[in-house]
């Protein structure tokens, strides 16, 4: 039968990239997505914003929600400090399944744990299951519904803390309107737009960063 799109960009991955070199990931990747096959990776343009946020941020503990292939993954695990974790969930199996084959050839596997289920799930587990208090960094981008009930889900968890910094993926496309109307107007929240493109594309897109007050 035939492959699948994560199965393709696997391929490309173990075809143009170096064992161990995660910055060769990223590019093979990018590369893949502009000449062969769009596929809902963060991006280059909206990557470089993450980038700059989590190397200023320099986080201990970091959630993903959304893993995908493991592209916005592998973009914040090569930035992190030794002995910083990154915990991601990931809802799609065959997605899982990809993104842990792209984070080993990146050779990040130490600095990650790949969780496979849904987000209403796993987040109010997280403190007994990874022995995690609060997390540092947390990086937005999966379903765009569960955004908002995400993050008051991980307040009442007490999983946030004075400081720690939300990162939203495609608030204008596809967009998130509840959410950004939840952050940008809540006392508890420090909220600012980076502009920039849906990935591989002209179309306006861009990341909301968060700071949560306590
Ligand atoms: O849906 C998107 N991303 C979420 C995938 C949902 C995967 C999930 C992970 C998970 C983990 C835990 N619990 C529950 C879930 S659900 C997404 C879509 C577009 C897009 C933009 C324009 C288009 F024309 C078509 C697609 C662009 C993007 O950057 C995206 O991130
Ligand atoms: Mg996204």
């Amino acid at each position: 039968t035939r492959s699948t799109r994560p199965q393709r960009l696997l391929k490309a991955v173990r075809k143009r990239a170096t064992q161990g070199d995660p910055q060769s990931v990223i590019s093979a990747i990018d590369h893949f997505c502009r000449h062969s096959e769009w596929a809902m990776n963060v991006g280059d343009e909206k990557g470089s914003i993450l980038d700059s946020v989590v190397s200023e941020l320099n986080p201990e503990k970091v959630l993903e929600l959304g893993t995908y292939c493991g592209y916005s993954t592998v973009r914040i695990a090569r930035l992190l400090p030794p002995g910083a974790r990154l915990i991601t969930l990931e809802f799609n199996a065959d997605y899982a399944a990809i993104a842990r084959q792209v984070i080993a050839w990146a050779g990040l596997e130490d600095k990650i744990q790949l969780v496979e289920g849904a987000s209403e799930d796993w987040i109010p587990r997280m403190k007994e299951h990874f022995g995690i208090e609060t997390f540092d960094f947390v990086f937005l981008d999966h379903w765009k519904h569960r955004y908002l009930p995400d993050t008051k889900l991980m307040e009442d968890c007490g999983l946030l803390r004075k400081g720690t910094v939300l990162l939203a993926d495609n608030v204008i496309c596809p967009g998130v309107p509840d959410y950004l109307e939840y952050v940008r107007n809540s006392l508890s929240y420090k909220s600012c737009y980076f502009k920039s493109h849906l990935e591989y594309t002209k179309a306006e897109d861009g990341l909301e960063k968060s700071v949560f007050l306590g």
